[in-house]
């Protein structure tokens, strides 16, 4: 049977020969931050129930219109040694996807991941502050980032979280991420989110297991 990495790889391999060029996706990114800051909107609007609906009926037109020219698979990952180097469609680093915030990580050469962002109301859980399902998602990409800088990427198969105290929304914070041991296919990844004042509201332990071929 074929392993769930080969698989992966297979998909890679596809997207790989789509037509994207830096120029093609610096289009593509500038219309996901409209519709990011579209999304944004309807959440905030206080426009009256008529207006609500003349805009929904123009958005449905533009949706029609990109319909014209779907192509029905996400836009490629970009693989490299250590596992993905760029995925456009990523819900947390995606340039491409309306849905990511979306985040930008670097790696130093000690091989911590480290992200600075803010997350605006379309992550809110409780009133004010970061759903903490969104807070996983950072901190769980985030150690895949740091696991792949090892040399050691793999699958999330387990993500333990301790949310300390709430991760306010609407203001800079910072993320970081390093592998810290590796026991055959594991890699042990440590991570944790800071607010504006530093200290830490979210972190987490998270296993990576490399899946076979
Ligand atoms: C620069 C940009 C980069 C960009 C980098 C991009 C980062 C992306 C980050 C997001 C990552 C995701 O969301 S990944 C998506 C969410 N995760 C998944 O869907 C994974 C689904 N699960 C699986 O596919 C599978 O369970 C695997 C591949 C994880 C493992 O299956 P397997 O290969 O059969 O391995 P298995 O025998 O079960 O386990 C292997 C070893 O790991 C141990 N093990 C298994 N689970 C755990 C666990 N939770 N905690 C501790 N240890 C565990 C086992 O005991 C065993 O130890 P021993 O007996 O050997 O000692």
């Amino acid at each position: 049977m074929t392993g769930a990495w080969t698989a992966m790889q297979r998909v890679f391999e596809e997207r790989d020969r789509q037509d994207f060029d830096e120029v093609r996706i610096a289009g593509l990114a500038e219309l996901a931050a409209r519709v990011r800051e579209l999304s944004e909107l309807v959440v905030l609007t206080r426009a009256d129930q008529s207006e609500v609906a003349v805009v929904a009926r123009e958005v449905e037109l533009l949706t029609r219109r990109l319909a014209e020219a779907g192509r029905g698979i996400p836009p490629g990952a970009q693989v490299g040694e250590g596992g993905i180097v760029r995925q456009l469609g990523s819900p947390v680093t995606g340039a491409l996807n309306p849905l990511a915030p979306p985040i930008e990580i670097s790696v130093s050469p000690d091989g911590t991941a480290r992200s600075e962002f803010t997350l605006g109301v379309l992550y809110e859980g409780p009133p004010g502050f970061v759903h903490g399902g969104v807070s996983a998602m950072v901190l769980d990409h985030l150690s895949g980032v740091a696991a792949s800088a090892n040399g050691t990427p793999g699958m999330t198969a387990g993500l333990d979280l301790r949310y300390r105290r709430p991760t306010p929304l609407g203001v800079p914070l910072s993320a970081e991420a390093k592998a810290v041991r590796v026991e055959g296919r594991k890699t042990f990844v440590e991570s944790r989110i800071l607010g504006p004042d530093g200290r830490v509201t979210a972190e987490a332990t998270a296993v990576f297991v490399m899946p076979t071929r």
